[in-house]
């Protein structure tokens, strides 16, 4: 296990570019199953998510090769084979196995997903829509089982906008008879891009990125070449350890509309933001204004910016209240904060940040999005070194950080524990 070693206190300077979104390419990868013939995928990011679905494919005896940011997938030899457990469990994604399977094989037996676990985190939509589709679905120790003889395109109103379970569904119903509407659909900018690959595949979908969509299945998908669109939460945490840094960054390769909430929040604070067609620039300023952030479904504000926007409001002077209003609890990096000097209070689904100098400390990231966290609040402390361990579930959402980070001229490097 290693760990990562911030010694902080300078201004991010320079361009950095942005991967490919994970949130698609985990969605993607399982879409691609779906095809007869190869798919290709572009600007694929080199994270550990995407390596364990690159190994769960070839289990499903997917031909997979992938050079760089270019994998392509044979799903001509894929078997239907239950994965009840192993790598199934290691990220959250996994549960697109689900849709995936069915669509192709009418069956899939997938254990209960991993991935960061901040809060339990049901799937009774995905399973609700399999089953309007004609599923039957039982839940074996832990394997949830799904078999359909038929699946049949069907109304699905969705009881919370769910981005696993629209995805989901749109997998599955691709290959259904008939006309399958989902209504309060998710609308972030991944369920357009999968959309966009299973059209190129020849599928039917329309209304992705509205809260209504409508999917005519069909017989059968083909291969297509798919280039994955940016990492926006790559490119928020960015945005936000250049203000909290009082650097001034190029973050390249961005759409800045996915970005709004973002950028607004960072105006509204005091940082400067200058958005250009590929590109946002953020130069950080030597005071910012507290204020109160509501994370929300997309267009608003990402929950997976919550836990950075913690480290930076505590850069910001005077009190700032932080809600989650997607994931109630998602506040494991406060405490780490907290050691690190923060002057934070969680009440309810809210965070009570009070501006202030931090401190070196060794902290330990208990997920993806705390780890983003305290690297941020790392990177702003001037004295002293700090150690931030969980670094593996860093490495599942930010690839080449070090390198990225180092570039920016920060003092960063990777220790083993
Ligand atoms: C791989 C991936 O894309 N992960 C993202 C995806 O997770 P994921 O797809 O798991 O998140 P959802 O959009 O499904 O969850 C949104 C909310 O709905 C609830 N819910 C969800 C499904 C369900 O069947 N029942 C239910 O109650 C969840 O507990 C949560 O409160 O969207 C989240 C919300 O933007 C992000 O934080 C994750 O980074
Ligand atoms: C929570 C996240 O990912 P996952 O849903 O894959 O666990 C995230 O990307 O912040």
């Amino acid at each position: 296990m290693e760990k990562l070693m911030i010694r902080g206190g300078r201004p991010l300077r320079g361009t950095v570019q942005i991967s490919g979104a994970k949130n698609s390419a985990v969605a993607l990868l399982p879409a691609s199953l779906l095809a007869e013939t190869e798919v290709v995928l572009d600007n694929l990011p080199q994270l550990s998510d995407v390596a364990v679905y690159s190994e769960i494919l070839q289990e499903l005896g997917g031909k997979v090769t992938w050079e760089g940011g270019v994998m392509k997938i044979d799903p001509s030899g894929l078997v239907s084979k239950p994965m009840p457990n192993g790598k199934v469990n290691l990220l959250r994604a996994s549960y697109y196995l689900m849709g995936a399977l069915l669509g192709r094989f009418g069956e899939a037996t997938i254990g209960l997903p991993g991935g960061c676990n901040f809060e339990p985190r049901p799937i009774d939509q995905h399973i609700k829509g399999f089953e309007a589709l004609g599923a039957t679905v039982t839940n074996d120790h832990g394997s949830i089982r799904i078999s359909a003889k038929q699946l049949r395109g069907a109304k699905i109103y969705l009881d919370v906008v769910s981005v696993g379970a629209t995805i989901n569904i749109m997998l599955a119903a691709s290959k259904a008879k008939g006309s399958t509407i989902i209504e309060n659909a998710a609308k972030e900018p991944e369920i357009i891009d999968v959309a966009t690959l299973l059209n190129s595949m020849g599928a039917k979908i329309k209304g992705a990125g509205t809260e209504t969509i409508r999917i005519e299945g069909v017989d059968s998908l083909h291969g297509c070449r798919h280039s994955i669109i940016p990492d926006r939460i790559q490119a928020g945490t960015y945005m936000i350890a250049a203000a909290a840094t009082r650097g001034d960054v190029l973050i390249d390769n961005v759409i800045p509309k996915h970005l709004e909430a973002m950028t607004a929040k960072l105006l509204e604070m005091g940082v400067q933001v200058y958005e250009l067609d590929e590109a946002i620039r953020i130069v950080g300023g030597p005071s910012y204004e507290a204020i109160d952030v509501k994370a929300l479904v997309y267009p608003g504000f990402a929950t997976d910016l919550q836990s950075p926007m913690t480290s930076l409001l505590t850069q910001a002077t005077g009190v700032s209240i932080l809600s989650d209003y997607v994931y109630s609890n998602r506040f494991k990096h406060v405490p780490e904060l907290v050691r690190m000097g923060a002057k934070i209070r969680v009440e309810g689904r809210s965070a009570i940040i009070e501006g202030g100098p931090l401190n070196a400390a060794k902290v330990q990231a208990a997920d993806l999005r705390a780890g983003a966290a305290l690297t941020v609040a790392g990177l702003t402390v001037s004295e002293g070194i700090t150690e931030i361990t969980g670094v593996e579930y860093i490495d599942r959402g930010y690839d080449f950080l070090v390198d990225n980070l180092r570039r920016l001229g920060a003092d960063v490097w990777r220790e083993n524990e």
